[in-house]
């Protein structure tokens, strides 16, 4: 997907929520369980109730390797499930040797047809390029993450006072552009968002963090928005597991719409639709 088509899906669907896809099998309705493939029957169910609320659907990997070829067919036959209007993002943190990771962006872009795939830069350049290269795909690189670990290297301060975060982001910006790139910034560093926007003012940032791990949409919206709206909000355990009894795809549903609701607000207060 293109950056005019995503754009034109937040305007359609008044929205900037990714629903993350983090679906574990300690966590899902214990009815399910009993069914050919749980994983797939919840994120049938989960993806049914939100897809009027939201514009991305972003499966975390690890939730579904976990389990072995089972699990990636369950995520295959997710990734084929979901609306072909919703921007698709494997998180998957991957990133390696050059002629390595040119086969993880086989896995993710040809195999399965994301449209998007995280990436962690610590090795440098020739981990990221080969992503870079599949035309409206997108390379989400991990620039300032939401965990407490996050400030054990990301905040590390050269002699120039320029912390590690922002030399990745500098040095990154150069290797694609706003329409291939996006960075990772997480809801829980709202001060940091509005530096993070300095250094790169057109790139869209896919935002976790927020729910279950207590970022503010409205610090978000304040810190992060630019001209194209540039964020994707991303929630996962706060709208998969808001019930784990037989409503919970209902109750999932209600949690999408709300949040859908509070980004409207913004949506307009901002202009944009
Ligand atoms: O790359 C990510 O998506 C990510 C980066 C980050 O800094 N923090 C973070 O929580 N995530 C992912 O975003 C999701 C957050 O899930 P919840 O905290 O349940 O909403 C998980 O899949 C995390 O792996």
């Amino acid at each position: 997907m293109d950056k005019a088509k995503l754009i034109a899906e937040i305007k359609s669907k008044k929205s900037f929520l990714c629903v993350g896809l983090d679906t574990d099998m300690d966590l899902i309705p214990k009815h399910l369980l009993d069914t050919e493939d749980p994983i797939f029957e919840f994120n049938k169910a989960i993806i049914d109730a939100t897809k009027d609320f939201c514009v991305a659907y972003k499966p975390n990997i690890a939730f579904y390797e976990c389990h072995g070829p089972k699990g990636w067919e369950s995520l295959k036959k997710t990734l084929d499930y979901i609306p072909k209007d919703k921007f698709t993002i494997a998180d998957a943190k991957r990133g390696d040797i050059g002629n390595t990771s040119r086969y993880y962006a086989k896995t993710f872009f040809e195999y399965m047809d994301f449209d998007a795939v995280t990436i962690a830069p610590y090795m440098g350049e020739d981990s990221i390029t080969p992503f870079l290269e599949y035309k409206d795909k997108w390379v989400i690189v991990l620039a300032l993450t939401s965990n407490k670990g996050a400030l054990d290297f990301q905040f590390m301060t050269d002699m120039n006072g320029e912390k590690l975060y922002e030399r990745v982001l500098k040095k990154t910006a150069k290797w694609g552009t706003p329409e291939n790139l996006m960075y990772v910034v997480g809801a829980t560093r709202a001060e940091s968002i509005k530096t993070v926007r300095k250094i790169v003012p057109n790139h869209f940032f896919l935002v976790p963090g927020f729910g279950a791990q207590g970022g503010s949409l409205i610090d978000t919206a304040q810190y992060g928005w630019n001209d194209d709206c540039g964020l994707l909000v991303n929630s996962s355990r706060g709208i998969l597991y808001a019930s784990n009894g037989e409503d919970f795809a209902q109750k999932a549903g209600e949690k999408a719409q709300e949040i859908q609701k509070q980004m409207e607000v913004i949506l307009v207060e901002k202009g944009f639709i």
